[in-house]
């Protein structure tokens, strides 16, 4: 069984070489969807009998590990040194250095890593990470999945 539960955050972003409008400075109200799979879980008298996992512990998982990081921050590539130099002047300004380019790729790749390890199989259910799907506009989206092959 697969379900799938989404949240919604705003962060700024730029991306330093992009032949058009990307270079600037600029934010997107984002989604990101994650997708597990597990066995449904049958305990009778348990909270989460008849789930996988329930949507509201995915959720604060994924909002403790990711959201609530990129949630209204600025996300700078490491070596973007004129925005990171200007953020740097800021005071208390919410900026969050990547490793990665913050597109829409590198960022669904970046939250499958954290969130990877976050969801336990605490009921022997088989419970995985399958896919983290990440939308910067409502029309153009990235997809990490587990087999590997887009993170
Ligand atoms: N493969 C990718 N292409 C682009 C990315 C990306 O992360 N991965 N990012 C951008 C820019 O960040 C840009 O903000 C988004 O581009 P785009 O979809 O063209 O934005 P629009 O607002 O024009 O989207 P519409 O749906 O057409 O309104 C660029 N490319
Ligand atoms: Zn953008």
């Amino acid at each position: 069984m697969h379900i799938t539960t989404r949240l919604e955050f705003d962060a700024g972003h730029r991306i330093p070489c992009h032949k058009s409008q990307c270079r600037n400075l600029h934010g997107h109200r984002y989604a990101i969807e994650i997708t597990l799979s597990g066995d449904i879980i049958q305990q009778e008298g348990a909270s989460e009998n008849g789930m996988v996992m329930d949507f509201s512990d995915v959720k604060a998982i994924a909002r403790r590990a990711v959201v609530d990081i990129w949630d209204h921050a600025f996300l700078v590539y490491k070596d973007d040194h004129t925005v990171r130099s200007f953020l740097d002047t800021l005071p208390d300004h919410k900026t969050v250095v990547m490793n990665t380019v913050p597109t829409a790729e590198n960022m669904a790749a970046e939250a499958f890593r954290i969130l990877q390890v976050e969801y336990q199989d605490t009921y022997g259910n088989h419970l995985k990470l399958e896919r983290v799907r990440l939308y910067e506009t409502p029309n153009s989206w990235a997809d990490a999945l587990a087999s590997g092959c887009t993170v």
